[in-house]
């Protein structure tokens, strides 16, 4: 029987690999973790992640296939294929802090290996990492060898979180890449024989190992360039009366375009986007060009820009000042369908509230008053290293409540800012709403989620992103 040992029992090591069990019954699969209560949570009823269709998959395999463990030499050493899936975070401190990857949990997974390892293995890798990592983990590797011959392969994953289970059902495609040796090729077919289980052989695709690195960071950055391509279009509508939505529509009817990721945003938010173009930015700085690297950075400057835009938006609105006033907030996750807030827009949103001494109210369908505490408390970056080494917030924000219903968090608010698209805020009663808040009422929809004429015929004062502005709004300073 073929064993899988994935290192990382996180959002990408968690869903690939009960995929793989669901899809591979004759395949031992074991995903192992340093945290504790982490796999404790994946060996509980309560997953320790919020994933659309995960639960199903989890329970048609757990203990038939399917093991969670912290027992990760043991896992390690008696696996063919090990996946490495951990933490590769925006370094904080040092030679290229701010930008550049921190592999400090990928190098202690690779020494690891090389200290419990008695068999010839393959080590993927599945976690996000800079080109040419697969040379540092070679060498690391064959320098503490003991005869023992390890073939790496780079493995990208493409899933989106809230839609996770769909995409590594159906991928579009699965990237694999390796050494163009004999056992480079072997190792390759290898990999390629797990996957063909399941995905039709024309998408799986193979390559060099530096372009399977490259094409996952290429691939983050087009999409978050299109994100905000569509941003920055929907300052212009503003300034201009033209309407974003429609804007999108005609430019994505062009088939060489397309119509997805053209939806106008408070901003991208997640765990890859902003943290995998800083380190293609990097990247391309190291190797001397500058141009390239200016070209990228400008995706997340137009992205810092929509969220200070937005936080302008609400506060210029509402005479200037939110001193003192509730504002609701609906939506913390940095997307529908994930209980998942790293990087999102909200942290933002809220840090630029509190700034001006708003009260907030949260309401969010997914995530805990624990964890949006710890994220307006954590620095920059903190979020992406293992849950047990984040530092504790020392205090919660007093002017922060959180709550279980949209219409708790509304009460007595002058302002609603809506921040994820959970589709339960489009069907909101919005009558009851506004006889709840204090006048002029607002709704600042940071996701085009609601119908802007149904809300200003209830007596709202509403901002769309990139949409015609009420007379209120033009009559308020100009927002930069
Ligand atoms: N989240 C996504 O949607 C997504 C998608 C594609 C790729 N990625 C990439 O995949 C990687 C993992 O992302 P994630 O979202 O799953 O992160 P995560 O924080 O959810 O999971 C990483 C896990 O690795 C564990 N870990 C760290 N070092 C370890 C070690 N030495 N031994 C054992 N366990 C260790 C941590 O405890 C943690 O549970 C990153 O490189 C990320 O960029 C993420
Ligand atoms: O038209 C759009 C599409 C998305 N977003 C925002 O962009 C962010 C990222 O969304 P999405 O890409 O759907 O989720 P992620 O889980 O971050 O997935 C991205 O990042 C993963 C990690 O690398 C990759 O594997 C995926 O392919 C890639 O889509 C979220 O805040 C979305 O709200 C928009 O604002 N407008």
């Amino acid at each position: 029987m073929v064993k899988i040992c994935c290192i990382g029992a996180g959002y990408v090591g968690g869903p690939t690999m009960a995929v793989i069990a669901l899809k591979c019954p004759a395949i031992e699969v074991a995903v192992v973790d340093i945290s504790k209560p982490r796999i404790d949570a994946w060996n509980s009823d309560r997953l320790p992640i919020y994933e659309p269709g995960l639960d199903e998959v989890v329970k048609e395999c757990r203990g038939r296939n399917l093991f969670f463990s912290t027992d990760v030499e043991k896992h390690v050493a008696e696996a063919d294929i090990i996946f490495v899936s951990v933490n590769t975070p925006t370094k904080t401190r040092g030679l290229g802090a701010g930008k550049a990857a921190d592999l400090t949990y990928w190098e202690s997974a690779a020494r690891m290996i090389a200290d419990v390892s008695k068999s010839d293995k393959i080590i993927v890798e599945k976690s996000t990492v800079p080109v040419k990592t697969a040379e540092a983990i070679e060498k690391i590797l064959t320098h503490n060898s003991k005869g023992i011959n390890y073939q790496i392969l780079s493995n990208p994953e493409f899933l989106a979180e809230g839609t996770a289970i769909e995409d590594l059902f159906k991928p579009d495609r699965v990237l694999i890449g390796g050494r163009e040796t004999p056992g480079g090729k072997k190792a390759v077919q290898a990999l390629k024989e797990v996957y063909a289980h399941w995905v039709p052989e024309d998408r799986i695709i193979t390559t060099n190992l530096w372009s399977a690195e490259l094409s996952k960071l290429a691939a983050n950055a087009f999409l978050a360039q299109r994100i905000s391509s569509v941003n920055a279009i929907s300052a212009l509508c503003e300034a201009t009366g033209a309407n974003v939505s429609e804007v999108a529509y005609a430019v994505g009817k062009d088939s060489r375009i397309g119509p997805r990721f053209l939806n106008a945003s408070v901003g991208f938010g997640g765990s890859c986007f902003q943290k995998d173009i800083l380190n293609l930015v990097y990247i391309c700085e190291c190797n001397g060009l500058p141009e390239v690297s200016n070209y990228w950075k400008q995706v997340i400057k137009i992205n810092d820009y929509q969220k200070s835009r937005f936080v302008n938006r609400v506060v210029s609105s509402m005479f200037n000042t939110v001193s003192g006033k509730k504002i609701a907030v609906l939506g913390f996750a940095f997307k529908k369908d994930t209980g998942d807030t790293r990087e999102t827009p909200a942290i933002d949103v809220c840090h630029g509230l509190l700034g001006d001494k708003a009260q907030i109210s949260i309401y969010d369908p997914q995530v805990t008053e624990d964890q949006i505490q710890r994220d307006l408390a954590m620095s920059k970056f903190d979020w992406d290293h293992p849950m047990h080494l984040q530092p504790t917030s020392p205090t919660a924000f007093k002017q922060v409540s959180v709550v279980w219903d949209a219409y708790e968090a509304t009460k007595g608010a002058h302002g609603v800012c809506i921040l994820t698209e959970w589709d339960e805020f489009k069907t909101l009663d919005y009558q009851k709403i506004f006889d709840n808040m204090q006048k002029p009422a607002f709704v600042f929809d940071g996701r085009n989620m609601v119908d802007p004429e149904k809300l200003r015929e209830i007596g709202f004062i509403v901002y769309s992103i990139g949409k015609p502005l009420d007379a209120w709004l033009k009559d308020m300073p100009a927002v930069v």
